[in-house]
Protein backbone atom coordinates (compact mmCIF):
# COMPACT_ATOMS: atom_id res chain seq x y z
CA UNK A 1 0.00 0.00 0.00
CA UNK A 2 1.59 3.90 -0.65
CA UNK A 3 2.44 4.89 2.21
CA UNK A 4 0.85 7.99 1.99
CA UNK A 5 -2.39 7.15 1.08
CA UNK A 6 -3.79 6.86 5.04
CA UNK A 7 -7.15 9.43 4.66
CA UNK A 8 -5.39 12.37 5.64
CA UNK A 9 -6.86 15.10 3.52
CA UNK A 10 -3.63 17.14 3.87
CA UNK A 11 -0.68 16.14 2.37
CA UNK A 12 1.64 13.48 4.67
CA UNK A 13 5.13 13.70 5.66
CA UNK A 14 6.80 12.63 2.69
CA UNK A 15 9.25 10.44 4.46
CA UNK A 16 10.58 8.43 2.28
CA UNK A 17 10.98 11.51 -0.49
CA UNK A 18 12.99 14.18 -1.12
CA UNK A 19 11.86 17.95 -2.53
CA UNK A 20 13.17 18.86 -5.31
CA UNK A 21 14.26 22.65 -5.66
CA UNK A 22 15.30 23.47 -9.33
CA UNK A 23 15.62 27.31 -8.99
CA UNK A 24 18.51 26.37 -6.36
CA UNK A 25 21.87 27.37 -8.26
CA UNK A 26 23.75 24.27 -6.34
CA UNK A 27 21.28 21.22 -7.80
CA UNK A 28 23.95 20.51 -10.37
CA UNK A 29 22.37 18.58 -12.96
CA UNK A 30 24.07 15.44 -15.10
CA UNK A 31 24.69 14.78 -18.54
CA UNK A 32 25.34 18.84 -19.26
CA UNK A 33 21.99 20.57 -18.34
CA UNK A 34 21.62 23.66 -16.88
CA UNK A 35 21.40 23.72 -13.02
CA UNK A 36 18.01 24.99 -13.17
CA UNK A 37 17.16 22.19 -14.88
CA UNK A 38 15.87 24.20 -18.05
CA UNK A 39 17.71 23.11 -20.94
CA UNK A 40 17.10 26.13 -23.63
CA UNK A 41 16.02 24.06 -26.02
CA UNK A 42 13.43 21.92 -24.13
CA UNK A 43 11.95 25.57 -23.20
CA UNK A 44 11.17 26.68 -26.14
CA UNK A 45 9.06 22.89 -26.91
CA UNK A 46 5.57 22.98 -27.19
CA UNK A 47 2.60 20.77 -25.93
CA UNK A 48 1.82 19.62 -29.18
CA UNK A 49 -1.71 18.82 -28.25
CA UNK A 50 -1.98 22.84 -27.36
CA UNK A 51 -4.12 24.89 -29.21
CA UNK A 52 -3.93 26.05 -32.58
CA UNK A 53 -4.49 29.44 -34.53
CA UNK A 54 -6.75 27.11 -36.93
CA UNK A 55 -8.98 26.35 -33.87
CA UNK A 56 -11.36 29.39 -34.49
CA UNK A 57 -14.50 28.30 -32.82
CA UNK A 58 -12.11 27.42 -29.54
CA UNK A 59 -12.23 29.18 -26.38
CA UNK A 60 -9.88 27.60 -24.62
CA UNK A 61 -8.57 30.68 -24.00
CA UNK A 62 -11.18 32.43 -23.66
CA UNK A 63 -13.92 31.41 -21.15
CA UNK A 64 -15.94 31.50 -17.61
CA UNK A 65 -16.18 29.18 -14.83
CA UNK A 66 -19.60 28.77 -12.83
CA UNK A 67 -18.49 27.76 -9.85
CA UNK A 68 -21.38 25.25 -8.62
CA UNK A 69 -20.22 23.99 -4.91
CA UNK A 70 -22.80 25.98 -3.66
CA UNK A 71 -25.69 24.94 -5.85
CA UNK A 72 -24.39 21.57 -7.63
CA UNK A 73 -22.07 20.75 -4.75
CA UNK A 74 -24.76 20.34 -2.34
CA UNK A 75 -26.85 18.26 -3.89
CA UNK A 76 -24.02 15.68 -3.46
CA UNK A 77 -24.94 13.23 -0.87
CA UNK A 78 -22.83 14.03 2.40
CA UNK A 79 -23.41 17.71 1.69
CA UNK A 80 -24.80 19.77 4.37
CA UNK A 81 -23.48 23.21 4.14
CA UNK A 82 -24.41 25.96 7.14
CA UNK A 83 -24.43 29.56 6.57
CA UNK A 84 -21.10 30.06 7.85
CA UNK A 85 -19.54 26.95 5.90
CA UNK A 86 -21.49 28.62 2.52
CA UNK A 87 -19.97 31.99 3.08
CA UNK A 88 -16.20 30.55 3.87
CA UNK A 89 -16.58 28.54 0.02
CA UNK A 90 -18.63 31.75 -1.51
CA UNK A 91 -15.37 33.84 -0.07
CA UNK A 92 -12.76 30.96 -0.92
CA UNK A 93 -14.15 30.98 -4.45
CA UNK A 94 -14.08 34.41 -5.00
CA UNK A 95 -10.63 34.51 -4.06
CA UNK A 96 -9.53 31.96 -6.20
CA UNK A 97 -11.41 34.15 -8.93
CA UNK A 98 -14.47 32.32 -10.21
CA UNK A 99 -16.29 34.49 -12.59
CA UNK A 100 -20.01 33.40 -10.99
CA UNK A 101 -20.82 31.25 -8.28
CA UNK A 102 -24.25 29.46 -8.54
CA UNK A 103 -26.07 28.82 -5.36
CA UNK A 104 -29.33 26.68 -4.31
CA UNK A 105 -32.79 27.85 -5.55
CA UNK A 106 -34.18 29.88 -3.03
CA UNK A 107 -37.28 28.25 -3.35
CA UNK A 108 -35.58 24.82 -1.72
CA UNK A 109 -36.18 26.20 1.62
CA UNK A 110 -36.18 29.56 4.24
CA UNK A 111 -32.73 29.26 4.97
CA UNK A 112 -31.69 28.64 0.86
CA UNK A 113 -33.10 31.75 0.81
CA UNK A 114 -31.65 33.63 3.27
CA UNK A 115 -28.31 32.25 2.89
CA UNK A 116 -28.84 33.56 -0.83
CA UNK A 117 -29.24 37.08 0.41
CA UNK A 118 -26.62 36.78 2.96
CA UNK A 119 -24.31 35.84 -0.13
CA UNK A 120 -25.63 38.49 -1.80
CA UNK A 121 -24.62 40.85 0.39
CA UNK A 122 -20.94 39.82 0.70
CA UNK A 123 -19.93 42.23 -2.41
CA UNK A 124 -17.60 39.67 -3.80
CA UNK A 125 -16.55 40.75 -7.08
CA UNK A 126 -17.63 36.96 -8.39
CA UNK A 127 -21.59 37.53 -9.78
CA UNK A 128 -23.97 35.76 -7.73
CA UNK A 129 -26.55 33.20 -9.66
CA UNK A 130 -29.26 31.49 -8.31
CA UNK A 131 -30.87 28.02 -10.11
CA UNK A 132 -34.49 27.78 -10.61
CA UNK A 133 -37.12 25.52 -12.30
CA UNK A 134 -38.63 26.87 -15.10
CA UNK A 135 -41.39 28.39 -13.12
CA UNK A 136 -43.10 31.94 -12.31
CA UNK A 137 -43.29 31.28 -8.79
CA UNK A 138 -39.23 30.33 -8.09
CA UNK A 139 -38.26 33.39 -10.38
CA UNK A 140 -40.43 35.48 -8.60
CA UNK A 141 -38.99 34.53 -4.94
CA UNK A 142 -35.32 34.16 -6.68
CA UNK A 143 -35.39 37.97 -8.47
CA UNK A 144 -35.63 39.32 -4.81
CA UNK A 145 -32.68 38.27 -3.45
CA UNK A 146 -30.45 40.25 -4.58
CA UNK A 147 -28.60 37.67 -7.19
CA UNK A 148 -26.59 38.96 -10.46
CA UNK A 149 -28.38 36.51 -12.69
CA UNK A 150 -31.03 33.37 -12.55
CA UNK A 151 -30.33 29.94 -14.03
CA UNK A 152 -33.37 28.61 -15.18
CA UNK A 153 -33.66 24.88 -15.95
CA UNK A 154 -35.82 22.77 -17.70
CA UNK A 155 -36.06 19.01 -19.19
CA UNK A 156 -36.47 18.40 -22.69
CA UNK A 157 -35.82 15.01 -22.85
CA UNK A 158 -38.95 12.83 -23.75
CA UNK A 159 -37.81 10.89 -20.15
CA UNK A 160 -38.44 14.01 -18.16
CA UNK A 161 -41.00 15.59 -20.28
CA UNK A 162 -43.24 12.28 -19.18
CA UNK A 163 -41.38 11.38 -15.88
CA UNK A 164 -40.37 14.46 -14.37
CA UNK A 165 -42.88 17.60 -14.47
CA UNK A 166 -44.91 16.14 -17.18
CA UNK A 167 -44.89 19.11 -19.72
CA UNK A 168 -45.11 19.21 -23.33
CA UNK A 169 -41.99 21.47 -25.59
CA UNK A 170 -44.89 24.25 -26.49
CA UNK A 171 -45.64 24.30 -22.50
CA UNK A 172 -42.42 24.79 -21.86
CA UNK A 173 -41.32 27.41 -24.87
CA UNK A 174 -44.21 29.63 -23.70
CA UNK A 175 -42.90 29.45 -19.56
CA UNK A 176 -39.65 29.66 -20.63
CA UNK A 177 -40.52 33.09 -22.73
CA UNK A 178 -42.09 34.09 -20.08
CA UNK A 179 -40.16 33.68 -17.71
CA UNK A 180 -37.06 35.15 -19.16
CA UNK A 181 -38.91 38.35 -19.89
CA UNK A 182 -39.74 38.62 -15.98
CA UNK A 183 -36.03 38.16 -15.32
CA UNK A 184 -34.95 40.30 -17.43
CA UNK A 185 -37.40 43.52 -16.95
CA UNK A 186 -35.04 43.09 -13.73
CA UNK A 187 -32.17 44.01 -15.28
CA UNK A 188 -30.31 40.94 -13.72
CA UNK A 189 -28.76 38.22 -16.41
CA UNK A 190 -30.58 35.01 -17.42
CA UNK A 191 -29.91 31.89 -18.35
CA UNK A 192 -31.93 28.80 -20.25
CA UNK A 193 -30.92 25.44 -20.14
CA UNK A 194 -32.43 22.23 -20.98
CA UNK A 195 -32.12 19.48 -18.62
CA UNK A 196 -30.95 16.16 -20.03
CA UNK A 197 -29.53 17.93 -23.51
CA UNK A 198 -27.93 15.42 -24.98
CA UNK A 199 -31.18 12.97 -24.55
CA UNK A 200 -33.38 15.56 -26.26
CA UNK A 201 -34.25 15.97 -29.69
CA UNK A 202 -31.60 17.61 -31.77
CA UNK A 203 -34.87 19.79 -33.61
CA UNK A 204 -36.53 20.42 -30.00
CA UNK A 205 -33.44 21.75 -28.57
CA UNK A 206 -31.97 24.04 -31.66
CA UNK A 207 -35.64 25.27 -31.98
CA UNK A 208 -35.98 26.56 -28.26
CA UNK A 209 -32.85 27.74 -27.92
CA UNK A 210 -33.04 30.05 -31.07
CA UNK A 211 -36.43 31.28 -29.50
CA UNK A 212 -34.73 32.63 -26.11
CA UNK A 213 -31.62 33.68 -28.10
CA UNK A 214 -33.92 36.00 -30.17
CA UNK A 215 -35.83 37.28 -26.90
CA UNK A 216 -32.49 38.04 -25.75
CA UNK A 217 -31.23 35.63 -22.95
CA UNK A 218 -27.63 35.74 -21.76
CA UNK A 219 -26.62 32.57 -21.76
CA UNK A 220 -27.87 29.14 -23.07
CA UNK A 221 -27.11 25.71 -21.21
CA UNK A 222 -26.38 22.45 -22.51
CA UNK A 223 -26.55 19.66 -19.85
CA UNK A 224 -25.11 16.03 -19.37
CA UNK A 225 -27.70 15.14 -16.62
CA UNK A 226 -26.93 12.09 -16.82
CA UNK A 227 -23.26 12.22 -17.79
CA UNK A 228 -23.94 9.75 -21.24
CA UNK A 229 -22.06 11.62 -23.92
CA UNK A 230 -18.71 11.84 -24.64
CA UNK A 231 -16.66 14.40 -26.27
CA UNK A 232 -17.19 13.82 -29.94
CA UNK A 233 -20.91 14.22 -29.02
CA UNK A 234 -20.40 17.39 -27.29
CA UNK A 235 -18.32 18.69 -29.43
CA UNK A 236 -21.34 18.09 -32.51
CA UNK A 237 -23.84 19.58 -30.35
CA UNK A 238 -22.40 22.69 -29.38
CA UNK A 239 -20.73 23.32 -32.61
CA UNK A 240 -23.85 23.20 -33.89
CA UNK A 241 -25.15 25.34 -31.24
CA UNK A 242 -22.92 27.62 -31.50
CA UNK A 243 -23.85 28.33 -35.74
CA UNK A 244 -27.20 28.79 -34.03
CA UNK A 245 -27.23 31.25 -31.25
CA UNK A 246 -25.47 34.20 -30.87
CA UNK A 247 -25.51 34.46 -26.64
CA UNK A 248 -22.83 32.84 -24.72
CA UNK A 249 -23.13 29.11 -24.50
CA UNK A 250 -22.72 27.28 -21.03
CA UNK A 251 -22.23 23.58 -20.38
CA UNK A 252 -22.93 21.47 -17.12
CA UNK A 253 -21.12 18.29 -16.99
CA UNK A 254 -22.23 15.25 -15.18
CA UNK A 255 -19.39 12.68 -14.88
CA UNK A 256 -20.99 8.66 -14.20
CA UNK A 257 -18.92 7.74 -16.96
CA UNK A 258 -15.54 9.60 -15.96
CA UNK A 259 -15.47 12.06 -19.21
CA UNK A 260 -16.70 15.01 -17.30
CA UNK A 261 -13.47 17.15 -17.90
CA UNK A 262 -12.66 15.77 -21.35
CA UNK A 263 -16.25 16.62 -21.87
CA UNK A 264 -15.65 20.59 -20.58
CA UNK A 265 -12.72 20.77 -22.91
CA UNK A 266 -14.15 19.57 -25.80
CA UNK A 267 -17.19 21.97 -25.60
CA UNK A 268 -14.64 24.80 -25.25
CA UNK A 269 -13.13 23.82 -28.32
CA UNK A 270 -16.33 23.96 -30.01
CA UNK A 271 -17.28 27.50 -29.11
CA UNK A 272 -19.22 26.97 -25.40
CA UNK A 273 -18.14 29.98 -23.46
CA UNK A 274 -19.25 28.67 -19.57
CA UNK A 275 -18.19 25.64 -17.68
CA UNK A 276 -19.92 24.74 -14.57
CA UNK A 277 -17.36 23.85 -11.71
CA UNK A 278 -17.50 21.94 -8.08
CA UNK A 279 -15.09 21.64 -5.79
CA UNK A 280 -13.62 18.18 -6.34
CA UNK A 281 -16.45 17.50 -8.55
CA UNK A 282 -19.34 17.08 -5.99
CA UNK A 283 -22.62 17.11 -6.95
CA UNK A 284 -25.45 14.43 -7.75
CA UNK A 285 -24.42 11.09 -7.68
CA UNK A 286 -20.79 11.05 -8.61
CA UNK A 287 -21.21 14.54 -9.56
CA UNK A 288 -20.20 16.94 -12.12
CA UNK A 289 -16.76 18.44 -13.76
CA UNK A 290 -14.10 19.10 -11.15
CA UNK A 291 -12.55 22.69 -10.51
CA UNK A 292 -9.21 21.51 -9.84
CA UNK A 293 -9.32 18.77 -12.81
CA UNK A 294 -10.84 21.74 -14.92
CA UNK A 295 -7.99 23.98 -14.29
CA UNK A 296 -5.31 21.23 -14.42
CA UNK A 297 -6.42 20.73 -18.14
CA UNK A 298 -6.90 23.99 -19.44
CA UNK A 299 -3.72 24.96 -17.69
CA UNK A 300 -2.00 22.29 -19.54
CA UNK A 301 -3.25 23.89 -22.79
CA UNK A 302 -2.27 27.72 -21.69
CA UNK A 303 -0.21 28.29 -18.42
CA UNK A 304 0.19 31.61 -18.84
CA UNK A 305 -3.99 32.59 -19.36
CA UNK A 306 -5.35 30.16 -17.03
CA UNK A 307 -2.08 31.88 -14.54
CA UNK A 308 -3.28 35.27 -15.36
CA UNK A 309 -6.93 34.67 -14.37
CA UNK A 310 -6.97 32.58 -11.13
CA UNK A 311 -5.32 32.29 -7.57
CA UNK A 312 -4.14 28.97 -8.62
CA UNK A 313 -2.30 28.48 -4.89
CA UNK A 314 -5.34 28.37 -3.39
CA UNK A 315 -6.69 25.42 -4.94
CA UNK A 316 -5.77 23.37 -2.36
CA UNK A 317 -7.14 25.22 0.49
CA UNK A 318 -10.48 25.45 -1.22
CA UNK A 319 -10.58 21.30 -1.89
CA UNK A 320 -9.42 20.98 2.01
CA UNK A 321 -12.13 23.31 2.78
CA UNK A 322 -14.90 21.54 0.64
CA UNK A 323 -13.51 17.60 1.68
CA UNK A 324 -13.80 18.68 5.18
CA UNK A 325 -17.55 20.25 5.01
CA UNK A 326 -18.55 16.98 3.24
CA UNK A 327 -16.27 14.70 5.21
CA UNK A 328 -14.44 13.37 2.61
CA UNK A 329 -10.78 12.87 1.50
CA UNK A 330 -9.13 14.88 -1.08
CA UNK A 331 -8.79 11.77 -3.81
CA UNK A 332 -5.25 10.46 -3.85
CA UNK A 333 -5.19 11.00 -7.52
CA UNK A 334 -6.80 14.03 -7.66
CA UNK A 335 -5.14 16.52 -10.55
CA UNK A 336 -2.93 19.08 -8.65
CA UNK A 337 -3.17 18.51 -5.16
CA UNK A 338 -3.68 14.63 -4.67
CA UNK A 339 -1.24 13.19 -2.31
CA UNK A 340 1.17 11.88 -5.18
CA UNK A 341 0.71 14.45 -7.81
CA UNK A 342 4.55 15.99 -8.12
CA UNK A 343 5.82 12.89 -7.00
CA UNK A 344 8.19 10.50 -9.08
CA UNK A 345 9.18 7.31 -7.89
CA UNK A 346 10.99 5.02 -10.76
CA UNK A 347 14.97 5.68 -11.41
CA UNK A 348 13.86 6.39 -15.30
CA UNK A 349 11.62 9.11 -14.08
CA UNK A 350 13.94 10.88 -10.90
CA UNK A 351 17.07 10.63 -13.45
CA UNK A 352 14.75 12.94 -16.15
CA UNK A 353 13.16 14.69 -13.77
CA UNK A 354 16.10 15.90 -11.91
CA UNK A 355 17.94 17.11 -15.50
CA UNK A 356 14.43 19.23 -16.33
CA UNK A 357 11.13 18.14 -14.64
CA UNK A 358 9.02 19.06 -17.91
CA UNK A 359 10.23 15.64 -19.11
CA UNK A 360 7.65 13.77 -16.74
CA UNK A 361 5.48 16.84 -15.71
CA UNK A 362 2.88 19.11 -17.66
CA UNK A 363 2.03 21.27 -14.81
CA UNK A 364 4.45 22.89 -12.72
CA UNK A 365 3.71 22.19 -8.76
CA UNK A 366 5.63 25.84 -7.97
CA UNK A 367 2.63 27.71 -10.01
CA UNK A 368 0.58 25.84 -7.54
CA UNK A 369 2.06 26.74 -4.44
CA UNK A 370 3.19 23.08 -4.37
CA UNK A 371 6.64 21.33 -4.54
CA UNK A 372 7.79 18.28 -6.74
CA UNK A 373 8.99 14.87 -4.54
CA UNK A 374 11.36 12.14 -5.63
CA UNK A 375 11.02 9.27 -4.10
CA UNK A 376 14.36 7.41 -3.30
CA UNK A 377 14.25 4.68 -0.57
CA UNK A 378 12.56 1.77 -2.71
CA UNK A 379 13.64 -1.06 -5.24
CA UNK A 380 13.38 0.91 -8.22
CA UNK A 381 15.54 3.69 -7.22
CA UNK A 382 18.59 4.23 -9.16
CA UNK A 383 21.59 5.94 -8.81
CA UNK A 384 21.26 9.16 -10.21
CA UNK A 385 18.78 10.01 -7.88
CA UNK A 386 20.70 9.09 -4.81
CA UNK A 387 22.93 10.88 -5.78
CA UNK A 388 21.04 13.99 -6.08
CA UNK A 389 20.30 12.69 -2.41
CA UNK A 390 24.66 13.07 -1.62
CA UNK A 391 24.66 16.15 -3.23
CA UNK A 392 21.45 17.80 -1.29
CA UNK A 393 23.53 16.00 2.39
CA UNK A 394 26.95 17.99 1.40
CA UNK A 395 28.17 14.20 1.02
CA UNK A 396 31.33 13.64 -1.77
CA UNK A 397 31.10 10.76 -3.53
CA UNK A 398 32.29 9.90 -6.83
CA UNK A 399 29.57 8.06 -9.47
CA UNK A 400 31.24 4.25 -8.68
CA UNK A 401 30.80 5.17 -4.44
CA UNK A 402 27.09 6.07 -5.48
CA UNK A 403 26.52 3.18 -7.40
CA UNK A 404 27.37 0.95 -4.88
CA UNK A 405 25.61 2.68 -1.86
CA UNK A 406 22.68 2.39 -4.45
CA UNK A 407 22.71 -1.14 -4.71
CA UNK A 408 22.49 -1.48 -0.56
CA UNK A 409 19.45 0.61 -0.75
CA UNK A 410 17.49 -1.76 -3.20
CA UNK A 411 18.89 -4.46 -0.93
CA UNK A 412 17.17 -3.43 1.74
CA UNK A 413 14.33 -2.08 0.06
CA UNK A 414 13.45 -5.17 -1.83
CA UNK A 415 12.44 -6.22 2.15
CA UNK A 416 11.02 -3.22 2.93
CA UNK A 417 10.83 0.61 1.57
CA UNK A 418 13.05 2.65 3.15
CA UNK A 419 12.25 6.18 4.85
CA UNK A 420 14.59 8.59 3.76
CA UNK A 421 16.19 9.11 7.48
CA UNK A 422 17.20 5.19 6.80
CA UNK A 423 18.73 6.29 3.07
CA UNK A 424 19.85 9.44 4.91
CA UNK A 425 21.77 7.24 7.24
CA UNK A 426 22.71 5.05 5.24
CA UNK A 427 24.68 7.20 2.96
CA UNK A 428 26.49 8.83 5.65
CA UNK A 429 27.44 5.19 7.21
CA UNK A 430 28.57 4.73 3.42
CA UNK A 431 30.60 8.60 3.22
CA UNK A 432 32.28 8.16 6.91
CA UNK A 433 33.56 4.74 5.57
CA UNK A 434 34.77 5.97 2.86
CA UNK A 435 36.55 8.66 4.46
CA UNK A 436 38.33 6.52 6.96
CA UNK A 437 39.35 4.25 4.68
CA UNK A 438 37.15 2.12 6.74
CA UNK A 439 35.36 0.98 3.00
CA UNK A 440 35.64 1.05 -0.69
CA UNK A 441 33.60 0.46 -3.40
CA UNK A 442 32.51 -3.43 -3.63
CA UNK A 443 33.20 -4.36 0.23
CA UNK A 444 30.02 -5.58 0.96
CA UNK A 445 30.53 -7.18 4.20
CA UNK A 446 32.44 -4.22 5.34
CA UNK A 447 29.72 -1.68 5.05
CA UNK A 448 27.24 -4.52 6.52
CA UNK A 449 29.28 -4.62 9.90
CA UNK A 450 29.55 -0.66 9.40
CA UNK A 451 25.63 -0.13 8.61
CA UNK A 452 25.22 -2.45 12.23
CA UNK A 453 27.69 -0.63 14.12
CA UNK A 454 25.69 3.05 13.32
CA UNK A 455 22.20 1.64 13.36
CA UNK A 456 20.40 4.40 15.91
CA UNK A 457 18.53 2.52 18.80
CA UNK A 458 15.15 4.19 18.60
CA UNK A 459 15.76 3.28 14.87
CA UNK A 460 15.87 -0.54 15.25
CA UNK A 461 14.03 -0.71 18.40
CA UNK A 462 11.06 1.27 15.91
CA UNK A 463 11.61 -1.43 13.29
CA UNK A 464 10.86 -4.24 15.30
CA UNK A 465 7.64 -2.93 17.11
CA UNK A 466 5.90 -2.13 13.36
CA UNK A 467 7.48 -5.77 12.65
CA UNK A 468 5.55 -7.28 15.85
CA UNK A 469 3.15 -5.65 14.53
CA UNK A 470 2.88 -6.72 11.09
CA UNK A 471 3.59 -10.17 12.34
CA UNK A 472 0.51 -10.22 14.89
CA UNK A 473 -1.70 -9.44 12.77
C1 LIG B 1 -30.89 18.22 -12.72
C2 LIG B 1 -30.92 19.11 -11.51
O1 LIG B 1 -30.10 18.96 -10.67
S1 LIG B 1 -32.04 20.35 -11.50
C3 LIG B 1 -31.88 21.13 -9.94
C4 LIG B 1 -32.32 20.30 -8.81
N1 LIG B 1 -32.51 21.17 -7.68
C5 LIG B 1 -33.49 21.02 -6.83
O2 LIG B 1 -34.31 20.12 -6.89
C6 LIG B 1 -33.57 22.08 -5.76
C7 LIG B 1 -34.08 21.50 -4.48
N2 LIG B 1 -35.45 21.10 -4.65
C8 LIG B 1 -36.44 21.36 -3.79
O3 LIG B 1 -36.23 21.95 -2.73
C9 LIG B 1 -37.80 20.94 -4.17
O4 LIG B 1 -37.74 19.87 -5.10
C10 LIG B 1 -38.61 22.12 -4.82
C11 LIG B 1 -38.81 23.21 -3.76
C12 LIG B 1 -37.87 22.70 -6.00
C13 LIG B 1 -39.95 21.62 -5.29
O5 LIG B 1 -40.52 20.90 -4.25
P1 LIG B 1 -42.00 20.28 -4.35
O6 LIG B 1 -42.96 21.34 -4.76
O7 LIG B 1 -42.26 19.60 -3.05
O8 LIG B 1 -41.98 19.24 -5.59
P2 LIG B 1 -41.10 17.95 -5.82
O9 LIG B 1 -39.70 18.20 -5.47
O10 LIG B 1 -41.72 16.77 -5.16
O11 LIG B 1 -41.28 17.75 -7.39
C14 LIG B 1 -40.76 18.67 -8.28
C15 LIG B 1 -41.86 19.50 -8.87
O12 LIG B 1 -41.28 20.44 -9.79
C16 LIG B 1 -41.73 20.14 -11.13
N3 LIG B 1 -40.56 20.35 -11.94
C17 LIG B 1 -39.47 19.56 -12.01
N4 LIG B 1 -38.55 20.13 -12.78
C18 LIG B 1 -39.07 21.29 -13.18
C19 LIG B 1 -38.56 22.31 -13.98
N5 LIG B 1 -37.32 22.24 -14.44
N6 LIG B 1 -39.31 23.38 -14.22
C20 LIG B 1 -40.55 23.45 -13.70
N7 LIG B 1 -41.09 22.53 -12.92
C21 LIG B 1 -40.34 21.45 -12.67
C22 LIG B 1 -42.22 18.72 -11.08
O13 LIG B 1 -43.18 18.47 -12.04
C23 LIG B 1 -42.83 18.68 -9.69
O14 LIG B 1 -44.06 19.35 -9.75
P3 LIG B 1 -45.42 18.86 -8.98
O15 LIG B 1 -45.41 19.60 -7.69
O16 LIG B 1 -46.51 19.30 -9.87
O17 LIG B 1 -45.30 17.39 -8.81
O1 LIG C 1 -29.05 24.09 -15.03
C1 LIG C 1 -28.36 23.33 -15.71
O2 LIG C 1 -27.82 23.69 -16.75
C2 LIG C 1 -28.09 21.94 -15.26
C3 LIG C 1 -28.97 21.43 -14.20
C4 LIG C 1 -28.38 20.17 -13.65
O3 LIG C 1 -27.84 20.16 -12.57
C5 LIG C 1 -28.32 19.00 -14.52
O4 LIG C 1 -29.01 18.96 -15.52
O5 LIG C 1 -27.56 18.08 -14.16
ZN1 LIG D 1 -26.27 18.65 -12.50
Amino acid sequence: MCPHTNGDILPNDPSHMVAVDHSAPSASRTNGVRANGQHPREQQRRNPYAPRASDFLSNISNFSIIESTLREGEQFANAFFDTKTKIAIAKALDAFGVEYIELTSPAASEQSRADCEAICKLGLKAKILTHIRCHMDDARIAVETGVDGVDVVIGTSSFLREFSHGKDMNYITKTAIEVINFVKSKNIEVRFSSEDSFRSDLVDLLSIYQTVDKIGVNRVGIADTVGCANPRQVYELIRTLRGVVGCDIEVHLHNDTGMAIANAYTALEAGATHIDTSVLGIGERVGITPLGGLVACLYAANPEYVKSKYNLPMLREIENLVAEAVEVNVPFMNPITGYCAFTHKAGIHAKAILNNPSTYEILKPEDFGLTRYVSIGHRLTGWNAVKSRVEQLGLSLNDDEVKDATAKIKELADVRTQSMDDVDSLLRVYHSGIQSGELAVGQKEAFDALLKKHRHPSQSQEREESTSVAVAA
